[in-house]
């Protein structure tokens, strides 16, 4: 699974630079789709993000993300954000945990729910 980024204005840290939380978020964002490639219902349980190089904003990024490996509930997934000049300015690790679809329930709507299962979210 694969994505193009380019952090903006809204995602700025230090001046001209993406903020660590966005690149984070951009990560869990991505391993949230690998989840339909496996076909398995998960919540991140923990996220490590390594910070290689700062990411300058307004240039488009590569991030991949795919499952490294599984383990009964436990999916360790991995991810790295490559820019077009081929270098490689974060890596991230996260461990999902396979949920019910009940851990949803109490807090959606049923139908946004249901739905969630069935297609991928509009991308963001
Ligand atoms: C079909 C396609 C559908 C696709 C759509 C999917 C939905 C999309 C959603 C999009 C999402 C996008 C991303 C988002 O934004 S997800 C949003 C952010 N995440 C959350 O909100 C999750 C909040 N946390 C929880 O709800 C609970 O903690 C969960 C449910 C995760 C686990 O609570 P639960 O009570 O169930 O489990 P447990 O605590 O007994 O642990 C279970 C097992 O795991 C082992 N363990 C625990 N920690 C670690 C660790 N650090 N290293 C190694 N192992 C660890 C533990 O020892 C145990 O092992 P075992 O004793 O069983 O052997």
């Amino acid at each position: 699974m694969a994505t193009d980024v380019a952090f903006d204005a809204r995602h700025r840290g230090a001046p001209g630079l993406a903020h660590g939380g966005a690149i984070s978020a951009a990560c869990d964002d991505l391993f949230g789709f690998v989840l339909y490639l496996v076909q398995e219902i998960a919540v991140t349980r923990t996220l490590t993000v390594n910070y290689l190089a700062p990411v300058p904003l307004g240039q488009p990024h590569r991030i991949t993300a795919r499952l490294q490996r599984r383990q009964g509930r436990r999916l360790h997934l991995e991810a790295t954000g490559t820019g077009h000049d081929d270098v490689t300015r974060f890596t991230a690790e996260a461990l999902f945990l396979v949920v019910d679809r009940e851990h949803f329930t109490p807090h959606g709507a049923d139908a946004d729910v249901l739905a969630m299962f069935n297609r991928p979210p509009e991308h963001r």
